[in-house]
């Protein structure tokens, strides 16, 4: 066997996956399970039954039997017919609630290993772990329960074929051994289409998602501003179409082998069936079998051929489930992108420093150095504040901190403590941060703020309290509806839906005050994080934030970042950032006496202020 992407699929990791989904049906909605089997071998025997009963009718008609038995024959054949088309819908209505059910844990599980075993950036920086994601939600949405009513459907296939079989048996043996031989092509065509099937699924879901990509971007309210500006609609629209043409082109190269297969198969079908109903009706005309005998022979032919046909088609949907589940197993059992020992060491407060010994950084094994021996000390206490010029790996060092990555080489220690012996979760409830590229989360204003601190959600006088020390409480009350207003215009809650005031957008330089203030909600984190913490302001709002992050930080340890190097001036210590080491370090007023890049870089922004470039 072969898996999603082409590799082999051994016969344990196909049992295993065939577990995996039944253990999930059962958890997710056993009484269902139960009915669904039950339901598969009442419709599995109904066919047979009523061939059986039809035939039994005809005889009876044309032996003179008398009324009474003749009317109880034909009611049970009745019955039996009525159960026979209801069944279905009765199963077609269970597997539906019964995937729903499955879908609801599966996704869970899903979503909680990537929670657990993505607590760092690599594997969602990686493309591959999202082909491999959008494939794991379509396996675990649908996978178990296909994969349950396939095999249901292969056992119900299987009583049907038995009762068929049997019955032609009794009338014409031969046939029997046509019918099932001519089937064997069907199960061997059919396992290796739904392989090609997955296996283009895995090349497709690259190219579809970038065609979703395209596509929100030509909708996306964040990127409309420039796509319109720069007349772009135009040319990702183009590129959208591409992605989707690409797609189809390999559907289109699935469906055209599906077709003559099936062509082929149907033909051969079709002999086998043509072929028997001769040898019937010429039995029949030498009295060799009944005229009841041709209906059941015939019935059992067409059933025969039906339900094999199913269960091939059931087997092949269920070990196209098992291709599609390998990409669930995958993700729900990743290496986690940052081992965590199983006794992690506490964080403990942070009372002396932390430490960058020796690190070197590179985000890929063939990507450039980005830290190259960095040592650092950020000790307790301080404000520490660290500039260079862009892409020198400041806020990669933040990204390092927070143990979103780990080093390649060289360590970080929180007080001593290794980062890497550390449980990142208990980290980062040491740390508060406010970053560059900051998120406005399509929640109420209250809530953007309350997600800083969940335990903190609810209070509104605590989100207050943040929003007035990040400055941005009386822009939230001035908004139609407080801070209970939307900030966002894509989603907008079920009721009110007709209001146009529920949904607002925030500026620039408010959403960066918002984020601010979500950081303050944390209660005294030890570390303050500021990465461009005021880039979105004007000067004015500028100088106010810094007044109160100032305040804010006072006594704490805090990181800040910022290219407007006169927001750094008062930090304890400046270091600044050059080919990824420290190419200086001190107080505002020793390294302008140094007279070095710093000097330099604060020199020409000071002049930019003035009016004048040249010295
Ligand atoms: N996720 C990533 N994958 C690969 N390379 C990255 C990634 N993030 C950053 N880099 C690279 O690492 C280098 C340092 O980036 P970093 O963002 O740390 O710089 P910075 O000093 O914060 O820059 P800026 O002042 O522009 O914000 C850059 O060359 C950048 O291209």
């Amino acid at each position: 066997m072969r898996d999603a992407t082409g590799d082999r699929l051994g016969f344990r990791v196909a049992w295993g996956h065939l577990r995996t989904a039944l253990g999930l049906g059962f958890r997710a909605a056993p009484t269902h399970l139960g009915g669904l089997v039950l339901l598969a071998i009442a419709a599995g025997s109904a066919p047979v039954l009523t061939a059986w009963f039809t035939g039994l009718v005809l005889d009876a008609v044309i032996g003179d039997t008398p009324v009474a038995p003749l009317v109880a024959l034909s009611v049970t054949t009745a019955v039996v017919g009525i159960a026979t088309v209801l069944l279905p819908r009765l199963s077609q209505y269970l597997e539906a609630e019964f995937a729903r059910r499955v879908q609801v844990i599966a996704l869970d599980r899903l979503f909680l290993a990537v929670n657990e075993r993505m607590r760092g950036l690599s594997g969602v920086e990686d493309p591959r772990f999202h082909d491999r994601l959008r494939l794991a939600q379509q396996g675990g949405s649908a996978g178990p329960s296909d994969l349950v009513n396939n095999a249901i459907g292969v056992a119900r296939s299987g009583l049907t074929t038995a009762g068929f079989v049997t019955a032609l048996l009794v009338i014409n043996h031969w046939l029997v051994v046509a019918v099932v031989v001519a089937a064997i092509p069907a199960l061997r065509m059919e396992i290796v289409l739904s392989r090609l099937r997955a296996a283009a699924m895995w090349r497709i879901g690259h190219a579809g998602r970038r065609q979703y990509f395209y596509a929100n971007l030509l909708t996306s309210p964040r990127e409309a501003k420039e796509i319109r500006l720069f007349g772009l609609g135009a040319f990702f629209r183009d590129r959208m179409l591409t992605e989707l043409r690409a797609a189809n082109a390999e559907n289109r190269t699935l469906d055209r082998r599906n077709l003559r297969v099936q062509a082929v198969l149907s033909v051969l079908g079709a002999v086998v069936a043509g072929g028997g109903l001769i040898w019937a009706v010429l039995a029949a005309r030498s009295g060799q079998i009944s005229v009841g005998e041709v209906t059941v022979f015939v019935a059992a032919v067409a059933g025969v051929q039906g339900a094999l046909s199913g269960s091939v088609g059931h087997l092949a949907a269920a070990y196209h489930a098992l291709l599609v589940l390998d990409h669930y197993h995958a993700v729900t059992t990743v290496e986690p992108d940052l081992p965590v020992p199983p006794a992690p060491a506490r964080v403990p407060a942070l009372a002396d420093s932390i430490e960058f010994r020796d690190v070197w950084f590179r985000y890929g094994p063939d990507g450039p150095w980005v830290l190259r021996g960095l040592n650092l000390t950020i000790s307790a206490g301080r404000a520490v504040a660290l500039v260079g010029l862009n892409g020198a790996g400041k806020s990669t060092v933040v990204k390092l901190l927070c143990r979103l990555y780990d080093p390649t080489r060289g360590e970080v220690r929180w007080n001593g403590v290794d980062l890497r012996d550390t449980d990142p979760v208990e980290l980062r409830e040491r740390v508060g941060a406010v970053f560059q590229d900051y998120i406005e989360y399509e929640l109420s204003a209250a809530e953007n703020i309350g997600v800083g601190n969940l335990a903190r959600l609810r209070d509104r006088d605590a989100i207050e309290t943040a929003a007035r020390r990040a400055g941005v409480h009386d822009a939230l009350v001035a908004l139609p509806k407080g801070y209970d207003t939307m900030l966002t215009r894509m989603f907008l809650p079920g009721i009110d839906t007709e209001d146009p005031d529920i949904g607002m957008l925030l500026s620039g330089g408010q959403g960066q005050r918002l984020a601010l203030a979500r950081a303050m909600l944390r209660d005294d984190p030890d570390l303050l994080i500021l990465d461009e913490p005021s880039s979105g302001l004007d000067a004015e709002a500028e100088a106010e934030i810094h007044a109160r992050l100032r305040a804010h930080r006072a006594g704490r340890t805090s990181l800040l970042i910022s290219h407007r190097l006169n927001t750094v001036r008062d930090a304890d210590e400046i270091v600044v950032l050059a080919d990824g080491v420290i190419a200086e370090r001190g107080d505002h007023e020793s390294l302008i006496a140094a007279n070095g890049i710093y000097a330099r870089l604060f020199g020409l922004q000071a002049r930019g202020y003035a009016g004048t470039t040249s010295p």
